[in-house]
């Protein structure tokens, strides 16, 4: 395949973020996280309102997404992509209460690509506004003010498996994604 501008995820696609909830949770309200089946994309939808004010102190914790466990496979997926020629740039959205979040997320992407892959981070709110040929990204629906140039292939989750459209990635699988390896 010609080399293409790849965007990749980061939260649910390289780094586990769905996992870094569940552990955090544990160790601070010392019991599983309530939650019985996973339908909707913002794990609070999931939940019952009682626990969306827990469940927003783990997210805005110092330490969480620093401590996000990979995806499994992500890591090297992300180097096969940019050893077969592919510009791969990882683009993600910071969540509200930034103030963690932001310098976390280069933390997390030098710990687990390193420092080179620090210029590779594209931070934007709205992904619409990035360029880009293929955007690798779990999140069902992605909307902006703009046309995206980028056509989403959507990174598999249990969360999502109801959006049948997309063309679906899952590192573990290689047949979803080795085509662009070729
Ligand atoms: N599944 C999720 N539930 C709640 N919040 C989530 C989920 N996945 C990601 N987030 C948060 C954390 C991220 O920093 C932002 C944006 O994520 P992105 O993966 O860039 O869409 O939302
Ligand atoms: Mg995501």
């Amino acid at each position: 395949m010609a080399p293409k501008l790849i965007l990749l995820d980061q939260d649910g696609v390289l780094a586990d973020f769905e996992q870094g909830v569940r552990q955090l949770w544990q160790q601070t309200y010392e019991q599983p996280l309530p939650l019985a089946e996973r339908r909707h994309f913002y794990l609070c939808d999931d939940m019952a309102p009682q626990y969306h004010q827990q469940l927003a102190q783990i997210y805005s914790s110092k330490g969480f997404f620093s401590s996000l466990p990979p995806m499994r496979h992500g890591i090297a997926a992300a180097r096969r992509l940019l050893e077969a020629g592919h510009d791969v740039r990882i683009c993600t959205s910071p969540i509200q209460a930034y103030h963690y979040c932001v310098a976390e997320k280069f933390d997390w992407v030098c710990q687990h690509l390193g420092e080179d892959w620090l210029q590779r981070i594209i931070l934007a709110k709205d992904k619409t506004w990035v360029r880009g040929d293929i955007l690798i990204d779990d999140k069902p629906q992605i909307s902006g003010s703009l046309i995206p140039q980028w056509q989403h292939w959507i990174y598999d989750q249990p969360y999502n498996r109801s959006q049948t459209k997309q063309r679906r990635v899952n590192w573990a699988q290689p047949e979803t994604w080795s085509e662009l390896l070729q």
